[in-house]
């Protein structure tokens, strides 16, 4: 995340770290949103069938054993890539994927899933929504320790898609938020973009994308995600049949 700011420990419960495995060493690749207490959701483009992968609950400080954490590996054939997601074509979408954990979340004040939005809901142009995530903290930068956050208004539709904006590029499955200089950035990929709900809860309305290979915060060219609300009966189904 580019110009946010440490979040509160545990603020956002259902953000997950999702790590592959290198030479007996995990590593963060990607952020997650816990959606049920055995499934995440994540971005296509974080999976590669090669590598092996755990996802990280209740973490905050990724240098620290801080004791909320929760390690839970995942099975290969648990992870389920959205079957339209191509990566020779980022700009055609359906870049989500859901992981079904090894073992369920264990719920409580550090681990909480998010709820999904209503199928179909289109967040209006300037809805509040916050993207978070241990993303590159500015183009080609380090990678944080601690979680960031950054408050990204939704940029709608109509807007995103303007020329000087992201143009074709840009699909009605997607939602764009952001534009000046606050962004996601590598390492924030799958993660969610929260959105407040009128009774209270949170909606996972985002799950990070892309950025411009310009530079992760290039303006007009806003944090760019995949519209969950888009996918609600893929998702619905595929955990109802796993
Ligand atoms: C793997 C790609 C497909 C998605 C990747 N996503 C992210 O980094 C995310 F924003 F989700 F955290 C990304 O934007 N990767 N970049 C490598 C940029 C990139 O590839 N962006 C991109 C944008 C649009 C398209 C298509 C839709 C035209 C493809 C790739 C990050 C970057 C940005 C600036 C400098 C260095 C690195």
């Amino acid at each position: 995340v580019v110009n946010g700011e440490d979040a509160v420990p545990y603020s956002w419960p259902w953000q997950v770290s999702l790590q592959y495995e290198k030479n007996g060493a995990f590593h963060h690749t990607c952020g997650g949103s816990l959606i049920d207490p055995d499934w995440v959701i994540t971005a296509g483009h974080c999976i590669s069938r090669s590598l092996t992968y755990r996802v990280v609950l209740g973490e905050y400080d990724r240098a620290e054993e801080e004791g909320p954490e929760q390690v839970i590996p995942i099975i290969p054939e648990d992870i389920f890539v959205h079957p339209l997601w191509n990566s020779s074509c980022v700009a055609c979408g359906n870049d989500i994927a859901l992981i079904k954990l090894s073992r369920s979340a264990q719920l409580g004040d550090t681990v909480q899933p998010a709820c999904l939005p209503p199928a179909g809901y289109i967040l209006p142009n300037e809805a509040p929504c916050y993207i978070s995530g241990w993303g590159r903290l500015y183009t080609g930068g380090p990678l944080p320790d601690m979680l960031q956050q950054a408050l990204l208004p939704v940029v709608d539709y109509e807007h995103c898609s303007r020329r000087d904006w992201w143009g074709s590029v840009v699909k009605k499955t997607m939602v764009c938020a952001g534009g000046d200089i606050l962004s996601g950035c590598n390492g924030d990929s799958g993660g969610p973009l929260s959105c407040p709900a009128a009774d209270g809860s949170w909606q996972v309305h985002g799950v990070t994308s892309f950025v411009s290979s310009l530079g992760c915060n290039t303006v007009k060219k806003p944090t760019v995600f995949t519209r969950v609300s888009a996918f609600e009966d893929w998702i619905k189904e595929t955990i109802a049949s796993h």
